[in-house]
């Protein structure tokens, strides 16, 4: 595939905080059908990368497409239909019910002047089975424990379906055995034709999930590829500053630190 089918493009893309560099000319392309995961290691920016990819903030320099069109030239709700970020944390000010919270995902969805309708019910509704948050529907958001908030956060973003997933850190809160229901879910999008960018901290479930892997190294040095390619004993040794070793196991390979 090349640029010109990509979902989302990058080109020559710096993104800086406080005149600091976190990312420096990034050449990046994802594509339909695809998972990239992100690492890196606390404070490299790998969250306001993803903000800065979700057009929330500007970035320092060079240029973001979405589709072939530049992200800045996009309506609020055009690109509420090309992409979706789900935040690293959530807070919910006022209260609502579960499914008042996923149905807030149907919003590019919905005319300016109209309510939501029935398919919007059943969107939100199946995004929550989607979850296994279905029986949760009437429960106030607030009552919920840490890794039930992260489920449906991600079941809202379900409901918005949009064509590239931005997932910072989705696994937080989640045990294992919902970290694994997640990362299917994901991977499900990407062969019904969606796109998946999301931040980990976990080297072994990005060799496992995703095609490929962008590593944040600090200071705007960044290395991307193919995860077979990218993931490397060397490399995420590098990343973290700790001895890693690549493991192989029936489902492939996994990293552990040494
Ligand atoms: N408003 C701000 N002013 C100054 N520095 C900021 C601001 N917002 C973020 N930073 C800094 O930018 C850097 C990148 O932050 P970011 O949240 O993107 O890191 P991250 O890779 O997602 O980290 P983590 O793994 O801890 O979630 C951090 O050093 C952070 O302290």
């Amino acid at each position: 595939m090349n640029a010109a089918s990509a979902l989302l493009t990058c080109h020559r893309l710096t993104v800086e905080v406080a005149g600091h560099p976190l990312v420096h000319e990034l050449e990046l392309s994802v594509h339909a059908g695809t998972m990239t995961c992100i690492l890196g290691r606390n404070g490299t920016g790998k969250t306001l990368t993803l903000h800065t990819l979700a057009g929330l903030r500007a970035p320092a320099g060079g240029e973001i497409k979405i589709g072939t069109q530049r992200i800045d030239t996009l309506s609020r709700r055009e690109l509420a239909l090309s992409l979706g970020l789900l935040l690293q944390g959530t807070e919910d000010p006022f209260p609502s019910s579960v499914l008042d919270t996923v149905l807030v995902g149907r919003h590019p969805h919905i005319g300016f002047w109209a309510w939501e309708n029935e398919n919007d019910r059943v969107a939100s509704r199946a995004a929550l089975a989607a979850v296994g948050m279905e029986s949760f529907a009437q429960r106030d958001v607030a009552t919920l424990s840490g890794g039930e908030r992260r489920r449906v956060a991600i079941a809202s973003l379900l409901a918005q379906n949009p064509d590239l997933f931005l997932l910072d850190e989705p696994l937080n809160h989640l045990d294992p055995h919902h970290q694994m229901d997640v990362l299917k879910l994901m991977k499900e999008r990407t062969r019904a034709g969606h796109a998946v960018m999301m931040s980990l901290h976990d080297a072994g479930l990005a060799a496992r999930f995703a095609d490929h892997a962008l590593l944040l190294f600090g200071g705007g040095e960044w290395l991307s590829g193919p995860s077979r390619e990218v993931l490397t004993e060397e490399t995420i040794s590098r990343l973290y500053g700790v001895p890693v070793r690549e493991i192989a196991w029936a489902q492939g390979r996994t990293f552990v630190v040494a």
